[in-house]
């Protein structure tokens, strides 16, 4: 059974959320080239100006919170506003999580200059948001709807932006509605980078909930 979503909203058509994802991915383009521009005062100043524009075009009609979860048409489970894997979330990578078919999940990730902690290095708070939530897609993956409850995380070596690495993460044990779930960050060679460990809570109020493919 599914938990009980939101009824979506009169405008959320298919064809509209494809435009916004497509909008999205250029606002992180976006990003990534305010983050890294070179050019002169001048220009920096008149591109802000088309950018306030355009802020204030998108502003016409605002909502108080971006897309919630829902069922896509693929019939799959999908959060399209969520800050890791939100295809309508600017903020989202987004991460594209895949189910192992021998359990738990795996994620190709590449970290961009945006992601900066350390100079050259992908920010320690980046890659802890990322294992969150692979560490929750893997209890998700177990048929279990819950929340981080604590989450710990070793830093072994530094992750570089700007090339590809590898998430995972797989449900341990269990317990009433205590699952503890393990995960890292690695090189496609294997080589680890950040190790996880959580537990994850189902709000009593979930317990019912089994989470389908
Ligand atoms: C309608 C739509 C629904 C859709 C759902 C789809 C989901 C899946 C789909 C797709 C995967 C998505 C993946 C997302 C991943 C992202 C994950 C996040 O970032 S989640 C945000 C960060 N986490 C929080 O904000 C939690 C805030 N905390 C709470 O809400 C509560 O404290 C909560 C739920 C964690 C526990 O509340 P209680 O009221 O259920 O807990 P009590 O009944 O007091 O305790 C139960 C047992 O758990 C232990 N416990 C509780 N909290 C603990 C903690 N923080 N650490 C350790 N143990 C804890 C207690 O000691 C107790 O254990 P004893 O039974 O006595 O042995």
């Amino acid at each position: 059974m599914m938990p009980d979503l939101a009824p979506p909203q009169e405008s959320d058509g298919e064809a509209r959320l494809a435009a916004l994802a497509v909008l999205a991915q250029h606002a992180r383009d976006l990003t990534d080239a305010v983050a890294l521009t070179d050019v002169p005062e001048r220009e920096l100043r008149a591109v802000t100006a088309e950018l306030a524009a355009l802020t204030d075009r998108l502003g016409a009609a605002r909502r108080t919170a971006p897309a919630q979860p829902d069922i896509g048409p693929d019939g799959r489970f999908r959060h399209l506003g969520n800050a890791v894997v939100g295809d309508t979330n600017p903020h989202a990578l987004p991460l594209v999580i895949e189910r192992r078919p021998e359990g738990g999940v795996r994620a190709g990730i590449t970290f961009r200059p945006v992601h900066e902690g350390p100079p050259g290095l992908v920010h320690g708070g980046v890659s802890a948001m990322i294992l969150d939530h692979l560490l929750g897609e893997a209890v998700a993956a177990s048929g279990r709807a819950a929340m981080t409850g604590t989450l710990s995380l070793r830093y072994r070596k530094p992750i570089p932006y700007g090339t590809p690495v590898v998430g995972t993460a797989a449900v341990g044990r269990t317990e009433g509605r205590k699952t503890w779930v393990d995960g890292m960050i690695a090189l496609p060679d294997g080589t680890p980078l950040v190790e996880a460990t959580g537990l994850f809570i189902t709000p009593s109020q979930w317990a019912e909930v089994v989470l389908g493919g």
